[in-house]
C-alpha cells in the first residue's frame, strides 16, 4: 500500500479578499498553506505528497512537489492525481489547501477507512434548520434529513479516482461527486467543527483561534565530551580560544556546539549528530562543526518551530571561558538566526573532580527550547 495525498492550492480565494490569495495569508504566525502541508507531514504512512499551484504562484512552496492546477477545482485535482501516476500509489487523499485547521486525527481515520472501503470523505450533520430564501425574506423551508456538509480530506483508491476524474465533464464541487458519478461507493466519516475551510474573510478569524490553542512547546538536551590532546588552541561555540593543548574529535571537537545541536535534535526527537553525520564517514573529518549546527536549525525550520532560546553549560578548569562568552553568544546567535540575548553560554568547574577536574578534557550540557506558534 502506497498512501499519497493532493493539495489543491490552485485557486484564487476571491471570497476571502486580501491583496493575495488566501493560502498566503498569515494565520496564528504562518501561511495557510504551511498550516495544511504539516498536518500531512506529521502522517509518517503518506509517502507521496504533492500540491497543487496557479501559475502565478509557483516558487511559493519551494520544498514541496508542486504542479500548475487548472481553472477549475476538478482540473487542478486531476492535475495532482495525474503528477502521482507511476509511483505505485494506492491510496490517495485529496484535500483543500484552504482547510489548516485539519487534524491527524481525521486524515488518519480517512485512511484507514479506506482499508475497506473505495472510498471515505468526513461530512458534518446537518444539526440547524434549512430555509430557502430569497431578497432577504424566508420563501421555505427544506427537509434536513439526510442531508451532510462534506468536508476534505476526501480518500479514495488511486486508480478509480484517477479513471472517475479523467471520464468526467469538469463540473462538481468536489471529488465525492466525480466518485459518485463513476460508480464508487463512498463511506461517510464524522468530519469536525474545527475543520472549517477558509471561505469568507471572517473565517481568518476561527482559523486563527482554532490554531493559535495549537502552539506546540518543545525542550531538548544535549550533553558531549572531547578530551585534551596536542595543539594550540580549543574550538568553542564557534570561536578559537587560544591554549596550550586542543580538543580531539573526529570534526573540530567544538563540544559546545555539539551539546547545542543535540539539544535541537532532541527537541525534535530527531536523534542526534552521530545519526545525522556519522564519526565513521571521511568527509566530517575536520569538519567546522556549524554544519551540524546549521543542519539541525534547518531540520527545526522544516518542522515549523523557531528556535527561542539555547542555553550552554561548558564544563572545565582551563581554559578560562569568562573572557569569551560575549563573543560565543554572538557566533552561536549567527548560527542559528536568533539574536544574542536568546543565547546563554556559562561555564563551570567541576572542582577539581572527575576527569573535567583532572583536565583531561571538556564536558558541555545544552537545553534548546523550540515554538512552533
Ligand atoms: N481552479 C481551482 C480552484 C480551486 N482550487 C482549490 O480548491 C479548494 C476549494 O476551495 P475554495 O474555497 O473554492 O477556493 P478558491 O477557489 O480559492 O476560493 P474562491 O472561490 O473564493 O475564489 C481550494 O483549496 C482552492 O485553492 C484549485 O486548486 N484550483
Ligand atoms: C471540496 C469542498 O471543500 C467540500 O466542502 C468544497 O466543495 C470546495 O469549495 P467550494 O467553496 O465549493 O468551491
Amino acid at each position: 500500500m502506497t498512501t499519497a495525498a493532493v493539495i489543491v492550492a490552485a485557486g484564487r480565494g476571491t471570497r476571502a479578499g486580501g491583496e493575495i490569495a488566501k493560502q498566503w495569508q498569515t494565520v496564528a504566525g504562518r501561511r495557510v498553506a504551511d498550516w495544511t502541508l504539516d498536518a500531512f507531514r506529521q502522517i509518517t504512512e503518506i509517502e507521496h505528497i504533492v500540491v497543487v499551484l496557479h501559475p502565478d504562484d509557483l516558487g511559493r512552496m519551494p520544498d514541496v512537489p508542486c504542479v500548475i492546477g487548472g481553472a477549475t477545482r476538478c482540473s487542478s485535482v486531476l492535475a495532482g492525481l495525474q503528477a502521482l501516476s507511476g509511483l505505485g500509489v494506492t491510496k490517495v487523499l485529496i484535500h483543500d489547501v484552504a482547510r489548516p485547521c485539519i487534524s491527524a486525527k481525521l486524515i488518519q481515520q480517512t485512511i484507514d477507512t479506506l482499508d475497506h472501503a473505495q472510498a471515505a470523505a468526513p461530512a458534518l450533520v446537518v444539526t440547524d434548520a434549512l430555509w430557502r430564501g430569497e431578497n432577504d425574506y424566508v420563501t421555505g423551508t427544506q427537509d434536513r434529513a439526510h442531508l451532510y456538509r462534506a468536508q476534505t480530506p476526501q480518500g479514495f483508491d488511486y486508480k478509480a479516482i484517477l479513471k472517475a476524474h479523467q471520464a468526467h465533464d469538469g463540473t462538481a464541487a468536489d471529488d465525492v461527486e466525480v466518485a459518485r458519478a463513476a460508480g464508487i461507493k463512498v463511506a461517510i466519516l464524522p468530519g469536525s467543527d474545527d475543520n472549517l475551510k477558509i471561505t469568507q474573510a471572517s473565517d481568518f478569524a476561527r482559523a486563527e483561534k482554532i490554531l493559535g490553542s495549537k502552539m506546540d512547546i518543545r525542550l531538548g538536551n544535549g550533553f558531549d565530551v572531547h578530551r585534551f590532546g596536542a595543539g594550540d588552541h580549543v574550538t568553542l561555540c564557534g570561536i578559537s580560544v587560544p591554549f596550550d593543548r586542543g580538543l580531539q574529535g573526529h570534526s573540530d571537537a567544538d563540544v559546545g556546539m555539539h551539546a547545542v545541536t543535540d539539544a535541537i535534535y532532541g527537541a525534535l526527537a530527531q536523534g542526534d549528530i552521530g545519526q545525522h553525520f556519522p564519526p565513521s564517514d571521511p568527509q566530517w573529518k575536520g569538519a567546522a562543526s556549524d554544519i551540524f549546527l546549521r543542519h539541525a536549525v534547518d531540520l527545526a525550520a522544516e518542522h515549523g518551530f523557531q528556535i527561542a532560546n539555547v542555553d550552554c553549560t561548558l564544563i572545565c578548569e582551563q581554559p578560562k571561558i569568562g573572557p569569551h562568552t560575549a563573543q560565543m553568544k554572538d557566533a552561536m546567535a549567527h548560527i542559528i538566526g536568533i539574536t544574542a540575548n536568546r543565547v546563554s553560554i556559562k561555564a563551570t568547574t567541576s572542582e577539581r573532580l572527575g576527569f573535567t577536574g583532572r583536565e583531561e578534557g571538556i564536558a558541555a550540557l545544552a537545553t534548546a527550547t523550540l515554538i512552533k506558534p
